[in-house]
């Protein structure tokens, strides 16, 4: 897994406390003087091995150093995750929406919507189909933030059809399948064709999130948001019935939040109480995936891990954006939020291309394919073996039938002339013949009506050019 570490910008960065070593890919933790950690003598400094430490980049850049890549490989059917995690108000949502208040200042998800409709119209030789989802998770609920706009036809297609009418609001529910994989019954699914489609339902679904106020961030997201992509694609050149199916999901996690430097109460407290929980449940599934002599990993311990079984590694390209307010006040969160970053890091994926079959067609396929091979085989079956069929001449009837076929193979309408003897393969090229000759036949006619015709080598015109004008518009051809 690929993991980034960002910082807010703040005027009191911490810097003797947090050093960017020059390779842009190392933090190292000094400790203060007289510090302790958790109520342990800590050790005077840690070392953070990352992919990169995204230190005041622009929202442009550090959409190139962490989205490009993985919006890339999903067009190419590879699922595809980005995930932003770390303490209140340390620029999950920022990183991850952006501010609406400037276009320039559009975080990752609006950038991969931008991203996806532009490949989809470079990639001509391609039939793409987007479509998108916005799940939330609150207090280990999960809420479609989609739902107001979904008709039944965009409701996932599982359990009774729904009577006729208005469709009352299914709760959601997560579904572990035969295979492993898990869905959620009930979730609406959006056939998006455009750019503004997209971002119209992305802001649609923000105004939807259930946001607070509390002392460190007073637009604090109070609940774990997954906006996912599903991208499908068939080739226009290859006519078979594979095709690619790929999911883009970008989560924005709720903050971690300690709870008396927050100042939460009774609602407020609550939610808070449910995102640490939730938090640290995600933090010992990504300790077991991290850990390779574990068989188990805990993800039905909450709703968030459930939901990211397949976010969190697999064959998915997940990458990792850790949130820090670097100022020497939020040392404790920087410190648990890079712990659990090289934790992430050490979790192996193994990305892998998502190709289906679609069975309707590669039924016709198949079809097609015995076809073709039981004429193939009655061809050789006469070849080989003679017998009486090869010298019987073919019936008017049969002629006709093969005569019909020709035209039609020469207008289009036909795609293969079925042919399972000899005889008949002796008809259709004999059919050839009399379509190239009374084509020949119509285009002299054609051609004596304005010019006269003169045959090569004759003596009198041997020094006659090839074609005379005989009269004003007319002329002679060779
Ligand atoms: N890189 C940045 N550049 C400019 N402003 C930033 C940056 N990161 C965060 N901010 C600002 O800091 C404030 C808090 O950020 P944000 O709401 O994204 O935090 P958060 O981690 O999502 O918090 P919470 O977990 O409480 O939802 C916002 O006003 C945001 O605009």
């Amino acid at each position: 897994m690929k993991v980034f570490v960002r910082s807010r910008p703040t005027a009191t960065f911490a810097q003797e406390l947090i050093e960017i070593l020059p390779d842009g890919k190392t933090v190292q933790i000094h400790q203060s003087k007289g510090r302790r950690c958790g109520g342990y003598h800590a050790p005077s400094s840690w070392c953070f091995q990352l992919d990169g430490v995204l230190h005041l980049l622009s929202q442009e850049e550090v959409y190139a150093r962490v989205g490009q890549e993985v919006v890339l490989g999903a067009l190419d059917g590879y699922n595809g995750t980005v995930l932003c995690f770390g303490q209140t108000g340390a620029g999950k949502t920022y990183t991850m929406t952006g501010t609406t208040e400037s276009y320039r200042q559009r975080g990752i998800i609006p950038r991969a919507v931008e991203q996806v409709f532009q490949e989809v119209a470079k990639r001509s030789g391609h039939i793409f189909s987007v479509q998108l989802s916005y799940l939330e998770v609150y207090n280990d609920t999960l809420t479609d933030l989609l739902s107001t706009l979904a008709g039944p036809q965009n409701l996932a297609p599982r359990g009774p059809v729904p009577p006729p009418g208005p469709a009352p609001r299914p709760g959601l529910a997560l579904m572990e399948e035969p295979g492993g994989r898990v869905s959620i019954r009930g979730l609406s699914l959006h056939t998006v064709q455009s750019q503004e489609e997209a971002l119209d339902l992305l802001f649609e679904g923000e105004l939807n999130r259930i946001m607070g106020a509390h002392a460190m961030n007073n637009h604090s997201s109070r609940s774990h948001c997954i906006f996912t992509l599903h991208i499908q694609s068939r080739s226009r050149s290859l006519s078979g019935s594979t095709f690619l199916r790929s999911k883009l999901s970008l989560v924005d996690l709720a903050g971690s939040e300690r709870l008396g430097r927050t100042g939460g109460a009774g609602q407020t407290l609550q939610e808070a109480t449910h995102i640490n929980k939730s938090l640290s449940f995600l933090e010992q599934t990504i300790l077991a995936l991290a850990d390779p002599r574990r068989d188990h990993v805990p993800f039905r311990q909450s709703k968030l891990t459930h939901a990211l079984k397949h976010s969190l590694g697999g064959n998915c390209n997940t990458v990792l954006v850790a949130n820090i307010y670097g100022e020497e006040t939020h040392m404790d969160e920087t410190l648990s939020t890079l712990r659990f970053a090289s934790r992430m890091k050490s979790v192996k994926s193994q990305p892998s291309i998502n190709q289906h079959v679609d069975p309707a067609l590669e039924v016709k396929r198949l079809q097609k394919e015995v076809e073709t091979l039981r004429d193939e085989l009655s061809i050789q079956n006469l070849l080989v073996n003679g017998g009486g069929a090869r010298y019987q001449p073919l019936s008017e009837a049969q002629q006709a039938e093969l005569q019909d076929q020709v035209q039609r193979y020469l207008e289009g309408s036909l795609e293969a002339i079925s042919v399972v003897s000899v005889r008949q393969l002796q008809e259709v090229f004999s059919q050839f013949r009399l379509v190239v000759q009374e084509q020949e036949q119509r285009v002299k006619a054609k051609l004596s009506q304005t010019y006269t015709l003169v045959e090569r080598g004759r003596a009198d015109d041997s020094a006659n050019p090839k074609v005379r004008n005989s009269k004003p518009g007319s002329g002679s051809v060779v």
